[in-house]
């Protein structure tokens, strides 16, 4: 399957990707980064699936979400009949559970299941006991039952399980998936029909409070659903994307694992919801980052587990083949250790934001603000990793400096809006200081463009940010010749490269990536604030014109191949799609007004 030929569905503490052939093709237990017991998303089907389809199989007819909810509804149109299966999985009780209902449309339809499971992402075959329509599956630390009025039949040699059944119109068929920790009771079984009504009414529930206003409001809703789904319920945490290892680059290494809490990608996560008057959101992801940051300010983590853990060893699951032989499957994430000064103003920025829209005035906050600021002040000066956390040498980037002047703008603006106390004629010279520093060493006169990091011959997409970060306005000549040279030397079919790879080879890595999409949004909200609104506008109907038939993004696009690369769905990108559409509406992204 083509990446962009999966939908997601999730209780908030994990997600499974659930294919166009109904295969389920990916899902970790219990938690977003816990191992897979479906990994064929990175393998063959021997690596762990669950298939729910006509036995003919075959891609489905059509398929959607139901409206304003995470709740996937298959359809296949066959000669004899027509059938849907709806997908879900209902908000967590004792354990988790996914949830199969097939429903007979019209005539009759031969169906068929098959269900693998392969604990330890993909590794771990586990012992199988069958009765009637029962199935019991154990192998060390995991254990899963599927309960069905099917008659299921083992398959000892390929320690599969399989089912047939005919359904009729009007006729309903529940399967209902639950794990549970192998030593602990099994859990009591859910009901298949109950449960789908619990989690429509959680999800409508959600949507209710929703007071986005603007235009491309569909749009905005599915990705703000995608962002919920993202989010890790108990704790407050948001993963990047809800998988590991889907290529930047189809066939090459560039393969990474996303399923962990960057506080860059949670600022800008908790932005879009926090404009869409999610607030309740911004509170809980507040008290993840201090119970998180919690000790020296010097030890802040670019990113943490979903429950604030530090440790996240990267390490490779070489059994596995990768997403159509792309290998390494990678677990855990070296950039755990790098140094990404960015990730400070970034941080800074969304607590800001997050006090103008009203979250409570909080002691602990403003002490973990200061004492950011104040290692910030001692360290804006070094070369660091940057936000494409970049495996070679460290660089004096010029996104981390602007990232920099953000975090001493917006503690002044504290100090100025909110009566908060702070040394701010300090920090006022301080923001002073970094401003020249960047215009000084990160523009190019002779190219009239920002460059990617001082003395560098690149350009960089993050610097497409400047304007709305308030570093510049939009018609500074320098910003308009900077969004004009990413515009002629980052622009492919156009949509927007992060950087070029090939050049002076800055992330240490080989192979090239497909154009980043976050990035091709931010041309859109460049060209908005200059007022170049239909350009602008253009840009992002075409953006969203490349998300999947139920409204999904990855985090890159292969223009060559016309394909969602990266992985999937990417917090970045459905941000993104709130954002633009919100400065379409004359908002900046990012804002609320408060
Ligand atoms: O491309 C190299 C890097 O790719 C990943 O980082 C990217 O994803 C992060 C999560 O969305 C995002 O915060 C970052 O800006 C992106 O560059 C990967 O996690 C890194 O390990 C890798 O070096």
């Amino acid at each position: 399957m083509r990446i962009e030929d999966y939908a997601l569905i999730g209780d908030m503490q994990t997600a499974a990707l659930v294919g166009r052939d109904g295969s389920v093709d990916w899902l970790c237990l219990p938690r977003f980064d816990s191992p897979a017991c479906f990994a064929a998303l990175l393998d063959a089907p021997e690596a762990g699936r669950w298939l729910l389809a006509p036995a003919g199989g075959g891609a489905c007819t059509s398929r959607r979400y139901r409206p304003d909810t995470l709740i996937l509804e298959t359809v296949w149109e066959r000669d004899g009949g027509a059938v849907r299966v709806l997908d879900l999985m209902p908000p967590r009780g004792e354990a988790p559970d996914v949830v199969r209902i097939v429903q007979g449309l019209r005539g009759r339809v031969e169906m068929r299941t098959e269900l693998l499971l392969r604990f330890g992402y993909g590794h771990d075959v586990p012992w199988l006991r069958h009765d009637g329509g029962e199935l019991a599956a154990i192998a060390g630390p995991d254990a899963a039952w599927l309960r069905t009025p099917v008659e299921l039949r083992p398959d000892e040699d390929a320690h599969r399980t399989t089912g047939a059944f005919t359904v009729t119109e009007g006729e309903e068929v529940p399967f209902v998936l639950t794990w549970q920790q192998s030593w602990l009771p099994r859990p009591a079984p859910v009901d298949a029909r109950a449960s789908l009504k619990d989690a429509e009414r959680a999800w409508k529930d959600w949507m209710r409070r929703c007071r986005y206003g603007g235009g491309y409001a569909d749009a905005v809703r599915t990705s703000l659903v995608t962002l919920k789904a993202l989010t890790y319920a108990p704790t407050g945490g948001l993963v990047a994307a809800a998988t590991t290892s889907l290529p930047e680059d189809l066939g090459g290494s560039r393969n990474w694992d996303y399923r962990y809490c960057w506080l860059r990608d949670a600022s800008f996560t908790l932005q879009a919801l926090m404009s869409a008057g999610y607030d309740a959101e911004a509170r809980a992801w507040r008290d993840w980052l201090l119970r998180a940051a919690a000790g020296h300010p010097a030890d802040l983590q670019i990113m943490y587990t979903v429950e604030g853990a530090r440790r996240i060893p990267e390490w490779t699951a070489d059994w596995l083949s990768g997403y159509e032989d792309s290998p390494p499957v990678r677990v855990g994430n070296a950039a755990t250790g790098q140094l990404q000064l960015d990730v400070y103003g970034e941080t800074l920025d969304c607590l800001h934001l997050a006090r103008r829209c009203g979250l409570a005035v909080d002691e602990e906050a403003w002490d973990l603000q200061n004492g950011l600021m104040s290692y910030l002040e001692g360290a804006w000066r070094s070369p660091d990793n940057g936000l494409w956390e970049t495996r070679g040498p460290r660089r004096n980037f010029v996104h981390s400096k602007v990232l920099a002047w953000v975090a001493a703008d917006r503690m002044i603006q504290a100090v100025e809006t909110l009566s908060l106390e702070g040394p701010a004629d300090r920090w006022r010279a301080l923001r002073d200081e970094i401003h020249d520093d960047v215009c000084a060493h990160g523009y190019d006169q002779d190219r009239n463009t920002f460059t990617q990091y001082y003395g560098s011959a690149g350009l960089d997409a993050s610097l497409l940010l400047i304007p709305r970060l308030g570093f510049l306005p939009a018609g500074d000549p320098r910003v308009k010749g900077t969004v004009e040279a990413v515009r002629r030397e980052l622009v492919e079919d156009g949509l927007v490269l992060r950087y070029r790879p090939e050049k002076e080879r800055v992330d240490g890595l080989p192979g090239r990536e497909g154009t980043f999409l976050a990035c091709s949004f931010w041309l859109a909200d460049a060209l908005a604030m200059e007022g170049r609104e239909d350009e602008a506008r253009e840009l992002f109907e075409r953006l969203l014109s490349l998300r999947n038939d139920v409204g999904l993004l990855a985090e890159e696009y292969d223009t060559s191949r016309s394909r969602q690369v990266g992985n999937f769905p990417q917090a970045f990108s459905h941000v993104s799609v709130v954002n633009t559409a919100g400065a379409l509406a004359g908002r900046h992204p990012g804002t609320r007004t408060p």
